[in-house]
């Protein structure tokens, strides 16, 4: 019971060594990107035990690297690279945990989490014309059009904050053609983390899903109840938290085969 598996494929793109120019001076220690998700830091939801270790141990140029074994040999001569900031992807069907997951892998490593879901909703609050063209579809529970997303998407990973600090891209892609557009534009996940959970673990999740309208949190009827009778009273469910919502073979969602329907 409980197993949610992780299925973590490292895309690791081959990026260009920043010049020596351009390197801060830090201790010699951080000469290596080290982080670490556990299931100790995660929410009653994901019960089961995984542990997911990213080090990204970073080229240095050969330059640098003479200056840092002089440094060994004759005493702290002390400049190395900053790592550039962590990309990843994280994908998974609905009640996969992915708002959990997300949520932790933020605030541990300080990414800006970029959601598409969350993208197209503020495009449809501020009325433009692209989120009157994305109502109509997410509204059918269809897959925007690409020509909205990819562009979408493209520019807020290319904003500064995100730039600067690393990005956790939710939610895209969701097709193919969603796939083949970010990898034509040059963007390259570090990490692609796909959370595998069984069909039977999803529809327990979805089914016993509750929303308090209040304060927006997301209960579980068995996992994590609610804290008295009166929020327990008020809680709801959503009306797409049903059997139905769970794709019959896992990881279908996570890239869908069609484009045209989530
Ligand atoms: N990458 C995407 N491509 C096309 N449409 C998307 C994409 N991401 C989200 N959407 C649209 O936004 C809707 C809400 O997405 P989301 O917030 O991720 O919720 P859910 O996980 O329930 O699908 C989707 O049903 C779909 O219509």
């Amino acid at each position: 019971m409980g197993s949610l598996g992780l299925a973590l494929s490292s895309m690791a793109a081959a990026r260009p060594t920043p010049s020596l120019a351009s390197f801060p001076s830090v201790p010699l220690s951080n000469n290596k990107y080290s982080a670490s998700l556990h299931s100790s830091d995660s929410l009653e939801t994901s019960r089961a035990s995984f542990c997911l270790e990213i080090s990204c141990h970073r080229r240095l140029p050969a330059e640098l690297r003479w200056k840092m074994s002089a440094a060994t040999r004759s005493g702290p001569v002390v400049a190395v690279a900053k790592p550039e900031p962590l990309k990843i992807i994280i994908s998974g069907a609905p009640a996969s945990g992915k708002g959990t997951q997300c949520e932790l892998i933020k605030k541990k490593y300080g990414l800006v989490h970029i959601a598409a879901g969350d993208l197209l909703r503020a495009e449809i609050a501020a009325a433009t014309e692209n989120g009157k063209r994305a109502k109509e579809y997410m509204e059918k529970g269809m897959l925007v059009p690409d020509e909205i997303v990819v562009t979408m998407v493209k520019e807020r990973l290319l904003q500064p904050d995100a730039q600067e600090n690393g990005w956790l891209l939710d939610g895209y892609p969701r097709s193919l053609s969603q796939a083949t557009a970010l990898e034509d534009l040059g963007i390259r996940p570090d990490l692609f983390i796909l959370l595998d959970v069984s069909e039977g673990i999803l529809i327990e999740r979805v089914v016993g899903r509750r929303l308090d309208p209040l304060t927006g949190k997301i209960y579980h009827l068995k996992y994590s109840p609610p804290e008295n009778d009166e929020i327990a009273a008020r809680l709801i469910q959503r009306f797409d938290d049903t059997e139905e919502k769970v794709p019959l073979m896992p990881g279908k969602v996570a890239i869908e085969d069609s484009p045209s329907e989530c």
